[in-house]
């Protein structure tokens, strides 16, 4: 399997070639050439599979040979060994026909640990086999950042910077990456939002010379291929379980960076039944103004309840666009250049692709604390806020009512509590049992300017020789 740039300009790599880095050289991201498919009969055969053995069976021709099977299982087993619900991705349901997935049940109790305690793993059992050192940096509005620390944290093979928005993270999401001892962990609060935070990711893979000889940036955002991989597993796991390929099922899922509703896109694409895909977005919505009017417009960044998806411009809806364009990279590489300086829209077969496939929703600060009260009331189901935008969105969107709409829910309500008591919880919603110590822990993380030069500076001086 090789994969190629949307941008169409960079050279194809092989699996462990696109696990080791992040963007591509011509600034585009990479998707694979082509996917795998599967038909009915092979979905229904895997109705009996743990979630570690679907996982095996989906990622495994991604991987396409680049780790032996064994180690390959071994790897996908081990990453969802210490979450806390065997199912690992459990399906409740709050109404008729509608569910929500829990994908917080692992580590550090948001869905970036699916694809981030794997990337952690794969990380380092790369790294060794090749005996190479590399520096991991990404950029989070609060999850992607405790669960890429957590997974890459035992590699010795690397240094892990995070960069995010300084003040602009809940407490729990603060003390989740700050309190992790380490001295190959780095934490960066940066006086900007989150857009700065992954602007100068993005800028610093373009540019590595500010690195020590021989090191590598490798990305964890979902700009890494892996994340998109290890996202794709639980729609078909959670639309097996629903009945699925004999009935279809419709996802309603909580959009910032456009990673995870793309894996529900490719997950389509690969076989799966999927009715609708809606994405949900909160008041920083400009993919679901792109979908009601063809323009993609850029504004100011607003601050809500919902902080991790706090985000302006979405990364993954590059890869979307790339299928829109039947993969004509270059066009793709004048839309986003364009994109860069004005705003812009797409042809019309372009965004009548993207219409057919997606619906979408904006969600209000008062919609989302509304809608935890109401389910909290109705279901004594307690939503975090960026899985209410999920559920608020479904409402909105959903066509076909026989068809059962799931809901991601992508966070824990524990890490937001300022929303959840705002919709008249009582009190903080209690930490797992083993965060209990995370509010009395030591913090460690360094305050610096939205200044690239100072950022790179930091880096280059705390890398591990
Ligand atoms: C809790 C939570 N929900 C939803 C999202 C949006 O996911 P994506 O960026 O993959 O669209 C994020 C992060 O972006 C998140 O942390
Ligand atoms: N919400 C994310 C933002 C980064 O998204 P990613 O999926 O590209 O890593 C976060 O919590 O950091």
């Amino acid at each position: 399997m090789k994969y190629i740039s949307t941008r169409g300009k960079a050279p194809a790599l092989n699996f462990e070639d696109v696990l080791l880095t992040g963007l591509a050289p011509d600034g585009g991201l990479y998707v694979p050439q082509t996917l795998p498919t599967y038909s009915p009969e092979q979905i229904a055969a895997w109705s009996k599979l743990s979630y570690a053995e679907l996982a095996f069976e989906i990622v495994k021709p991604f991987v396409d040979g680049a780790i032996p099977d064994d180690d390959l299982r071994d790897i996908v087993n081990d990453s969802y060994s210490d979450f806390r619900n065997s199912a690992i991705a459990p399906l409740v349901q709050i109404d008729h026909n509608e569910w929500i997935l829990e994908l917080f049940q692992g580590p550090t109790l948001a869905f970036k640990d699916f694809a981030l305690q794997m990337l952690g793993r794969l990380l380092d059992y790369v790294l060794e086999r090749r005996n190479q050192k590399v520096v991991v940096m990404g950029a989070t509005s609060g999850d992607t950042g405790s669960a890429a620390i957590q997974g890459c944290k035992r590699c010795k093979n690397l240094d892990i910077f995070i960069l995010h928005p300084y003040q602009r993270v809940s407490e729990v999401q603060r003390r989740q990456m700050t309190t992790v001892e380490g001295d190959n962990i780095h934490n960066i609060a940066l006086k900007g939002h989150f857009d700065h935070c992954q602007a100068m990711v993005k800028a610093s893979f373009a540019d590595q010379s500010f690195l020590p000889g021989g090191r590598q940036l490798v990305a964890v955002n979902s700009i890494n291929w892996a994340r998109i991989m290890a996202q794709i597993v639980y729609y078909f796991y959670s639309a097996i379980a629903l009945g699925a390929p004999n009935r279809k099922v419709s996802f309603s899922v909580p959009t910032g960076n456009f990673g995870d509703i793309y894996a529900g896109y490719l997950a389509k694409q690969m076989g799966l039944p999927i009715d609708q895909l809606v994405i949900a977005t909160n008041c920083n919505d400009i993919l679901h103004r792109f979908v009601s009017s063809n323009r993609f417009e850029k504004q100011e960044l607003q601050h809500t309840l919902s902080p991790s998806m706090d985000i302006v411009i979405s990364s993954n809806f590059e890869r979307m666009l790339f299928d829109g364009y039947d993969r004509d990279g270059a066009a793709v590489a004048d839309l986003m250049d364009r994109f860069s300086r004005e705003d812009v829209s797409v042809p019309d077969s372009v965004f009548a692709k993207v219409r057919d496939l997606f619906d979408s929703g904006r969600v209000s600060d008062d919609e989302t604390v509304a809608t935890i009260k109401e389910v909290f009331e109705t279901s004594e189901y307690l939503l975090d806020p960026h899985s209410a935008i999920g559920v608020h969105a479904a409402r909105a969107c959903w066509r076909d009512r026989s068809v059962p709409m799931v809901t991601l829910a992508t966070a824990h309500p524990a890490k937001f509590p300022e929303a959840v008591m705002k919709a008249g919880y009582p009190e903080s919603p209690a930490l797992p049992h083993h965060m209990k110590d995370l509010l009395s822990l030591p913090e460690r993380y360094e305050v610096l300017d939205n200044d690239q030069a100072a950022v790179q500076a930091f880096m280059a001086s705390h890398i591990n020789a």
